[in-house]
């Protein structure tokens, strides 16, 4: 399967095309709009989130709640639109008032190096496709292929661990009982004393014109063995997954199971110890975070990202104006002071699909019906193995 996307934050949607997905699969357009719901909530976000409500209409794939085989085409519009159709528009523009110019680029977001790649003046060209906006069609097709991941019993759950240096107790919790503590949380932790003073140094932050950023961790149970594989570099599970954290914006760093923790360790306590039970094999551990060789190990995926602060600041840093060449601080746009919350359902998503990727690449066929046949024959075989 593949997906592209498109669109701008202040244009009139963000449109994505999923390609290869499966025919048969039933659809719950709640269940995918739930996805969007959460992405929209979490403490320190800024006044965007009241404006939009987001939601993914299918325009192409879906007929009578199930998909046709045919390439799944969404949109989520974007009613922010409405106040900028001047400035975002298709037709020409010469006051420089309708333009919105951006020409102070600033740190941390894609301002400068964007507009020299792509020979931009005016840097909102580079900063309306850069926007974290674009996430939004990439939790639909998440929640997509939550869809196809469902119908064989494997769910995926986020959880924030750290928000600026405010860090919370990793609760290790069923993955259900994980999902619906964390809804209700407004930084999306089980540890209400981390929560609480989660909250007040996002407050503390805005309060001083500044941002946080932090750590989210992702699980998902109920993967086979065998999903990616060792034979080639691009093939490898974790490092897909790996690179699709990465490909969120902001996002800087990522670990599987124990990670960097194992820099420090003899193997002795890093390796999971092989046993065999009641007629199969298992691990006395998960401290691989569920892979081997770039492969499942079958025991849950457990992934961290790191996300750095977000870059615009009220009290903005020391910038370049691109016309005079001079001194001057960076432009300051409406902002998020802290989106870590947002960002775990983000990446809960994103990885969502990566497995539902794997899971086509190991058992593909054209309908659900196909795959299920796949997937239960090869179950069978791990099962005589
Ligand atoms: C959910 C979410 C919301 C974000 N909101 C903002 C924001 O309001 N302001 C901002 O400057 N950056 C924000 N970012 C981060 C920028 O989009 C990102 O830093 C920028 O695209 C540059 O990419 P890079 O940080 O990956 O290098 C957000 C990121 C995410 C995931
Ligand atoms: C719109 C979203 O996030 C935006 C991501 C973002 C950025 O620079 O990445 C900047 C802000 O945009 P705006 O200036 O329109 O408020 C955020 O609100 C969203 O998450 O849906």
């Amino acid at each position: 399967m593949r997906y592209l996307t498109a669109g701008e934050t202040h244009g009139p949607q963000l449109t994505a095309i999923i390609e290869g997905f499966p025919s048969n699969v039933t659809i719950d357009a709640d269940a995918v709009n739930f996805q969007l719901a959460r992405r929209q909530k979490g403490h320190g976000r800024g006044r965007r989130m009241q404006i939009e409500k987001d939601t993914a209409r299918f325009v192409g794939g879906v007929r009578h709640g199930k998909t046709t085989g045919a390439p799944i085409a969404l949109v989520v519009d974007n009613n922010d639109w409405k106040n900028w159709t001047k400035i975002m528009g298709i037709e020409p523009v010469e006051e420089e008032e309708a333009k919105r110019r951006v020409n102070r680029p600033r740190p941390g977001h894609a301002d400068l190096n964007g507009g020299l790649k792509y020979n931009q003046r005016d840097l909102r060209n580079i900063l309306e496709r850069s926007s974290a906006r674009e996430t939004t069609v990439r939790v639909a097709i998440g929640g997509v292929a939550r869809e196809l991941l469902k119908q064989f019993g494997i769910t995926v759950a986020g959880q924030v661990l750290r928000i600026g240096d405010v860090e919370a107790q990793r609760a290790d919790l069923p993955l259900d009982e994980l999902i619906r503590i964390t809804e209700e949380s407004p930084v999306r932790v089980v540890d209400k004393d981390a929560e609480a003073r989660m909250i007040a140094a996002i407050d503390a932050a805005k309060e001083d014109g500044d941002t946080l950023g932090g750590v989210v961790e992702v699980i998902v149970e109920g993967v086979p063995v065998g999903l990616g594989s060792h034979v080639q570099w691009d093939r490898k599970l974790d490092g897909r997954i790996a690179q699709a954290v990465l490909s969120i914006q902001a996002f800087k760093g990522v670990e599987f199971g124990i990670g960097f923790e194992a820099a420090r360790l003899r193997g002795s306590k890093v390796h999971d110890e092989i046993l065999y039970e009641d007629g199969s094999f298992s691990r006395a551990t998960n401290r691989a975070g569920g892979f081997e060789g770039g492969m499942t190990t079958g025991a849950p995926i457990v992934v961290r990202g790191v996300m750095k602060p977000i870059s615009t600041l009220y009290k903005p840093l020391q910038s370049v104006d691109i016309d005079t060449k001079e001194a001057f601080t960076a432009q300051v746009e409406r902002s998020d002071t802290c989106a870590v919350p947002a960002a775990s359902v983000i990446m809960e998503n994103v990885i969502a699909w990566e497995v539902a990727n794997a899971f086509l690449d190991k058992f593909g066929g054209d309908s659900l019906e196909e795959i299920r046949r796949n997937y239960e024959g090869y179950l069978q075989q791990v099962r005589d193995y």
